[in-house]
């Protein structure tokens, strides 16, 4: 069966106990996965993007401005999917296109344990086309596991049907909320080489420590470890992000300069959002005519192991 259209009805599978499809106007229509307790998944069709994250006790995990702009704007927090990034507009156009219900994905192996997750897929329009002109499937399943972790798996399949090979690069530009980004440590990306996008994307190697915040940061960490740990002490929470088929990890604040700079963004979010993006930006992904890439997020949030002043990287790492 051919994918839903945009405004197509939601399809059967989503009378399920586990989800529920919600209508608004202007292109805001979104799927709501339920967990337990009060965990829970918001995705707007509107860029494919999941825009809010809850945990058991129902608090909000992923940062959402309260500027945010409605369609056609990227809307600024949550979890846009940037794809295909190039010479096109910033981060590409996946994130401000509608994406529809996808009723009938190829199978994905999956934790029989996950009941709450949702398939959508974008394809190019015409106009799509004129601006990048390659024809791609692709393919996001997104899904709420039991303990209420989150994951993200694409699919992205070359479809044209002239014999050419595209390359795109890509990110899961996820925003964290943080109780105040000054106590707010990353581990797992020490030691890395990477790219400073606010010094000509010239590379560099990070220290031997943790990583802390005092002033904008845009970096690309190239071949980061499948890992990383972003640990609020506040909020004695850690968030766990994990990857795969994305070797680099992009990391943003844009402090206070930026953030006033931005119309979607308030004066002051800056000090409770931190962007870990797994990403794949220094290399390039090429896919020839029916090839398939795949790349998933996995984000938990977990207590941290802060206790008296001593983190236990290898804990919050290795479990
Ligand atoms: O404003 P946008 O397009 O959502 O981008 C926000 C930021 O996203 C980050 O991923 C980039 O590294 C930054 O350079 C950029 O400023």
């Amino acid at each position: 069966m051919a994918a839903a259209t945009p405004h197509s009805p939601p399809p059967q599978q989503l009378s399920s106990p586990f989800l529920e499809y919600i209508r608004a106007p202007g292109g805001l229509d979104k799927v709501v996965l339920r967990g337990r307790r009060s965990c829970s998944v918001e995705i707007r069709l509107f860029g494919g993007q999941v825009t809010s994250w809850k945990n058991d006790h129902g608090e909000e995990l992923l940062f959402v401005s309260s500027k945010a702009i409605k369609p056609p704007k990227p809307f600024r927090g949550g979890i846009p999917i940037c794809f295909p990034q190039g010479n096109l507009e910033q981060h590409g156009f996946a994130r401000n296109r509608l994406w529809a219900i996808d009723d009938n994905p190829p199978p994905l192996p999956v934790n029989p344990a996950i009941k709450a997750f949702v398939d959508l897929i974008l394809k190019p329009s015409e106009d799509d086309l004129k601006m990048w002109p390659h024809s791609f499937e692709f393919r996001l399943r997104i899904a709420l596991g039991a303990g209420g972790d989150l994951s993200l798996t694409s699919r992205i399949r070359n479809t044209n049907t002239d014999g050419r090979p595209f390359s795109y690069t890509f990110a899961y530009h996820t925003y964290f909320s943080v109780s105040d980004i000054s106590e707010v440590r990353v581990e797992g990306l020490e030691t890395m080489d990477y790219l400073d996008n606010m010094k000509g994307k010239e590379r560099f190697t990070e220290q031997g420590d943790a990583i802390v915040f005092e002033s904008e940061v845009d970096k690309v960490y190239l071949a980061a470890p499948s890992k990383v740990a972003i640990i609020d002490h506040d909020m004695r929470r850690t968030f766990v992000v994990t990857k795969e088929g994305l070797p680099d990890a992009v990391v943003w604040n844009p402090w206070d300069k930026k953030a006033k700079a931005m119309q979607d963004f308030g004066d002051s979010e800056y000090k409770h959002m931190l962007c870990v993006e797994p990403a794949a930006v220094e290399k390039p992904i090429t896919l020839k005519p029916g090839e398939e890439w795949k790349g998933r997020l996995g984000l938990s949030a977990v207590p941290s192991s802060y206790c008296s002043g001593q983190l236990d990287p290898l804990k919050v790492l290795h479990g």
